[in-house]
């Protein structure tokens, strides 16, 4: 059975005090959720440990928004998986489209973080999606196929979740035709040695599109960016109808 995830990616917002009055009002309008359903929080690296002691017990989980390849060494300014572990982190974004364009990230880096993050047990968020120009000149399929060829090289899919982000949907207020999207993810699906993977959908998700996003039948959850910093807009995206 395919899990409905919504995960929130907080990007370079919210100091530790901010990320905990965050919570405090996020917790009190969360509606009871269905066991299949998981929340997760993507905060920046510096607000994971006071997360990981306010979540303790809670359904809510905690990710982190990148992970280094390798366990340990001489990359300043990078976070590995084992560190990660260590402070309750369960889920991580890979590939997200910013990190592509600002940080020089590749297929090959994303698939290198992939395996890292599955070989210490955490839940890797695959980004994948078409830019502008991709979508105007016909190519949004075969840049996803091609996306997901390289990056999901020797990856268990049984640990696995794929976000489906057009780069133009992302931040814009411009959102993915509902019915377009699912679209996209069927097709993503399709390409799946494990159809069983839950593909989540993001770009410009807001409180007045998540219930026609996540009506459609092989969107299986969000990823959302900006709604996800207060805590009414997160909670009423999480309490979808
Ligand atoms: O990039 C996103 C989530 O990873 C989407 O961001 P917005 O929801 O702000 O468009």
């Amino acid at each position: 059975m395919r899990k409905k995830i919504i995960a929130g990616n907080w990007k370079m917002f919210k100091t530790q005090a901010e990320a905990q009055e965050f919570l405090q009002g996020f917790v009190t309008e969360l509606d009871e959720t269905p066991d299949e359903q998981e929340t997760v929080l993507c905060v920046p690296f510096t607000a994971l440990w006071v997360m990981s002691k306010s979540l303790h017990g809670s359904r809510i989980k905690l990710g982190a928004q990148n992970v280094h390849w390798e366990d340990s060494g001489a990359y300043t300014g990078e976070i590995s998986g084992p560190m990660l572990v260590e402070i309750g982190v369960r889920y991580v974004i890979v590939g997200h489209s910013e990190r592509r364009e600002y940080f020089g990230e590749t297929d090959e880096t994303v698939n290198l973080r992939l395996k890292a993050a599955q070989n210490h047990g955490l839940t890797p968020i695959l980004c994948v999606g078409e830019s502008k120009q991709q979508r105007d000149t016909g190519k949004t399929d075969a840049h996803i196929f091609s996306q997901l060829e390289k990056g999901l090289v020797d990856i268990d899919q049984n640990n696995l979740v794929i976000a489906y982000e057009p780069i133009w949907a992302i931040g814009t207020g411009e959102t993915c035709e509902a019915d377009e999207a699912n679209r996209v993810i069927g097709l993503i699906r399709s390409k799946l040695k494990n159809p069983d993977v839950s593909i989540q959908y993001g770009g410009s998700v807001k409180p007045n599109n998540i219930d026609e996003i996540m009506a459609q039948p092989e969107i299986d959850g969000a990823l959302v960016g900006g709604a996800s910093l207060t805590p009414d807009s997160f909670a009423r995206i999480v309490n979808y109808q």
